[in-house]
């Protein structure tokens, strides 16, 4: 009897299509047919990994706002307050700039712990603001993320690890971005996709040749039936 390994897999950069936007329907079916948990670790507000673990069809495990929220399936955990970003991001509107995402902005509109700026506004000062008050802003490839210099998405799975009794040595995990240093730190088999930072290609055991989607689909191939 072999079995599959259970998996932690990024959103953005990861299961987007090659073409960089946009979750690529061909993860669909392989990832509801996977026969062990398959947790969502991504920067994004809560509630987006949680649709997207509906519309697939797969239970809800769910580490978001790059560790800032942690679902189990049972509980939430919160382990950063917006308010610290927050007032990092008026600073930043109060010195003339803006997070450049419209007057609705659904990006933040959730999002529970942590503040993202769009990557077409200055980042210098957005660094410079966020370090007096404490706080890091991480480049994803995706948003400039203002958060506390705490959670980060492996300590989400070790939460979620512990409460699914999972070994996060037996998780493969895909990612592409310094966002996913933490988790390629806390799993067994870490891969970064061709089109990943040169800080995620560091600290994964292997880098794809393939990028997006693609690659992510060329690991379930190689990992399916391997724990
Ligand atoms: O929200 C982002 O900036 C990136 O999201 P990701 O962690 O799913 O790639
Ligand atoms: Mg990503």
């Amino acid at each position: 009897m072999t079995a599959d390994p259970p998996l932690v897999l990024d959103v953005d950069g990861t299961l987007t299509r090659p073409e960089g936007w946009g979750i690529d329907p061909r993860v669909f079916d392989p990832l509801r047919e996977w026969d062990a948990p398959v947790v969502i670790a991504t920067g994004k507000a809560f509630p987006y990994p949680v649709a997207l673990c509906h519309f697939i069809g797969i239970p809800e495990l769910v580490v978001a706002e790059n560790g800032g929220v942690v679902y189990t399936g049972d509980d939430v955990f919160f382990t950063a307050d917006r308010e610290a970003a927050q007032a990092v991001t008026e600073e930043y509107r109060a010195a003339g700039y803006d997070l450049g995402w419209g007057e609705e902005d659904t990006v933040n509109r959730w999002r529970e712990t942590e503040i993202a700026v769009n990557l077409d506004q200055p980042l210098e000062p957005l660094r410079e603001i966020a370090a007096r008050h404490g706080l890091e802003v991480i480049d994803t490839g995706y948003a400039y993320h203002v958060k506390d210099t705490d959670p980060n998405k492996g300590a989400g799975l070790e939460r979620i690890a512990e409460h699914i009794n999972i070994d996060l040595k037996e998780c493969v995990a895909v990612g592409d971005s310094v966002n996913d240093v933490s988790t390629f730190e806390a799993v067994g088999r870490g891969f970064a996709v061709a089109n990943a930072d040169e800080m995620a290609k560091a600290a994964a055991d292997e880098v794809l040749d393939e990028i997006h989607a693609d690659g992510t689909l060329a690991v379930l191939e190689r990992v399916r039936g391997t724990r």
